[in-house]
C-alpha cells in the first residue's frame, strides 16, 4: 500500500515502536519511508511542499492508496493557501475518493488552530463530501507523542484497504511506486518511518511554506498475515480495478446498491471512532466514511467537469421530451445516494463536534463547583 503525504514527526514519534506495533523498514529510495504497521507494509513518499514542487505531486497520485496532508496549524496567514492546495489535490481525478488523513501539526504552538477549528477554516466537510474522500483529522506536534499520528495512519490504511476489496492479498505492482519525488528527501526531523505500517508512497507537502504538507501514501500490498486476512490486504493493493462510481452505481440496480451500502457500513470512520473512544475527547479527530470505497479515482475524474451538484449532463438540443423525462428520472434516482453520502461524511464530523461539545460541557461543569465555593 502506498500513501502520499507527509508525516511530519512520524519518524521520530514512532520510536519506540513497540507500543504502537509499528516498525520502520529499510528503504532504498530517498524521500521515502517504509513502515510496517500491523498487517500493512506502507511506503510513505515525502513530497516537498514548496510551490515549485507541487506540480510534481500528481505523478504520485495514481499509485497512491491514500493521502497524508500535513498542515501547519499555527500558520493562520497561509490557511487559505493550504485550503486551496488541499482542494486541488482532492479534486484530482486520481485522488478523489481516496482516504485523507489530515495531520494538524504544530499543536504545541499557542496560536495553533484546533482540529475542530481547522474543519471550519478549511471547509473540510464540504471538501471531502464533494470529492467523496473519507477523512480523518489528527492533532500532532513534531516533538509530541506519535500516538494520534499512528492512530490516524492506521485508520488511513484501513480506509485504503476497505475501498479496494477486490484486490488480492498479495503485493501488487501498484505497490511499488517509483521514487519520483521532485525532492527526494526525508524531512530531517522525521527520521525513521513509523512502525507497523507499510507505506510506499511518498509524502507531499503543501505550499512553499513549511506550514502545510501533503502526504500521499501508497499502500503497498499488505502482508498475507492471519489477522489481516482478506479485506484489508486486498484493499491496499491497488487502485487499478476501479469500482463503479457512485452515480453509476445508483443507476445500476439493486445489486450494486446493496454492495455500496455494505461498504458504507464498513466505512473507515465510524468503526474507528468506536474502536478508539479515547480520541474523541482529547484527540480531536474526525473522519468521514462514505461510499467512497466504491469510487474509482478515474471515474470521479470523469465526473469532475460537472459542476458540483449537477448529476447528469444536459440532454442534447433537439432531444425529444421523452428522452428528457428519462434523464430527469435518472437524476432523481441519484439524488438519494448523493444525499446519503453527504450525510455520512457529515456525520463523522458531527461526531467530532459532539465530542468537543461534551468535553466543553464537562469542563464547564468542573468549573461551576469551584465558582460557587467561597
Ligand atoms: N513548533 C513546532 N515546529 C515545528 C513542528 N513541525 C515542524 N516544525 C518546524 O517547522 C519548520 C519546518 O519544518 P520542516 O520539517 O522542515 O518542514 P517541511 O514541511 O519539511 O518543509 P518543506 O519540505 O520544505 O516543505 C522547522 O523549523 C521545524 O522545526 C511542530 O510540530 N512544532
Amino acid at each position: 500500500m502506498s500513501v502520499v503525504g507527509t508525516l511530519p514527526h512520524l519518524a521520530s514519534s514512532l520510536s519506540p515502536p513497540t507500543a504502537l506495533a509499528c516498525e520502520v523498514l529499510p528503504t532504498a529510495q530517498p524521500g521515502q519511508t517504509r513502515l510496517r504497521v500491523g498487517r500493512f507494509e506502507v511506503t510513505l513518499v515525502d513530497l516537498p511542499g514548496a510551490q515549485r514542487f507541487r506540480s510534481a505531486w500528481r505523478s504520485h497520485y495514481g499509485t497512491a492508496h491514500g493521502l497524508l496532508f500535513v498542515l501547519d496549524s499555527s500558520d493562520l496567514a497561509r490557511m487559505e493557501e493550504a485550503r486551496k492546495a488541499l482542494s486541488r489535490v482532492l479534486s484530482h481525478p486520481d485522488v478523489s475518493g481516496k482516504p485523507l488523513l489530515l495531520l494538524a501539526n504544530k499543536q504545541d504552538v499557542a496560536a495553533a488552530l484546533l482540529p475542530c477549528e481547522l474543519i471550519e477554516r478549511l471547509a473540510l466537510e464540504r471538501l471531502v463530501n464533494e470529492n467523496r474522500s473519507p477523512c480523518r483529522i489528527e492533532p500532532c506536534a513534531a516533538a509530541g507523542p506519535a500516538r494520534s499520528t499512528l492512530q490516524g495512519l492506521r485508520w488511513l490504511l484501513r480506509a485504503a484497504a476497505e475501498r479496494s476489496p477486490l484486490l488480492p492479498a498479495t503485493r501488487s505492482p501498484m505497490a511499488d511506486p517509483s521514487p519520483r519525488t521532485a525532492r527526494g528527501r526525508l524531512p530531517a526531523r522525521r527520521d525513521p518511518p513509523a512502525q507497523g505500517e507499510d507505506d510506499q508512497d511518498g509524502v507531499g507537502k503543501m505550499g512553499e511554506h513549511r506550514a502545510a504538507r501533503r502526504l500521499l501514501p501508497q499502500v503497498r500490498a499488505p502482508r498475507p498475515q492471519q489477522e489481516w486476512a482478506g479485506l484489508e490486504g486486498a484493499a491496499i493493493a491497488f487502485p487499478s480495478s476501479p469500482p463503479l462510481p457512485a452515480q453509476e452505481e445508483s443507476a445500476k440496480g439493486p445489486g450494486r446498491r446493496k454492495r455500496k451500502v455494505k461498504v458504507r457500513k464498513k466505512g473507515p470512520g465510524q468503526p474507528s471512532l468506536a474502536e478508539e473512544p479515547d480520541r474523541a475527547g482529547g484527540g480531536g479527530d474526525s473522519r468521514a466514511s462514505s461510499a467512497v470505497g466504491l469510487l474509482a479515482p478515474n471515474r470521479v475524474g470523469q465526473e469532475e467537469p460537472l459542476p458540483p451538484g449537477m448529476a447528469a449532463p444536459h440532454p442534447a438540443q433537439g432531444m425529444k421530451k421523452k428522452k428528457k423525462k428519462k434523464i430527469k428520472n435518472k437524476i432523481k434516482s441519484q439524488e438519494p445516494a448523493a444525499e446519503q453520502q453527504r450525510e455520512e461524511v457529515s456525520s463523522t464530523f458531527d461526531l467530532y463536534r459532539r465530542a468537543m461539545l461534551a468535553l466543553k460541557m464537562r469542563q464547564e461543569q468542573r468549573k461551576q463547583p469551584s465558582a460557587i465555593a467561597p
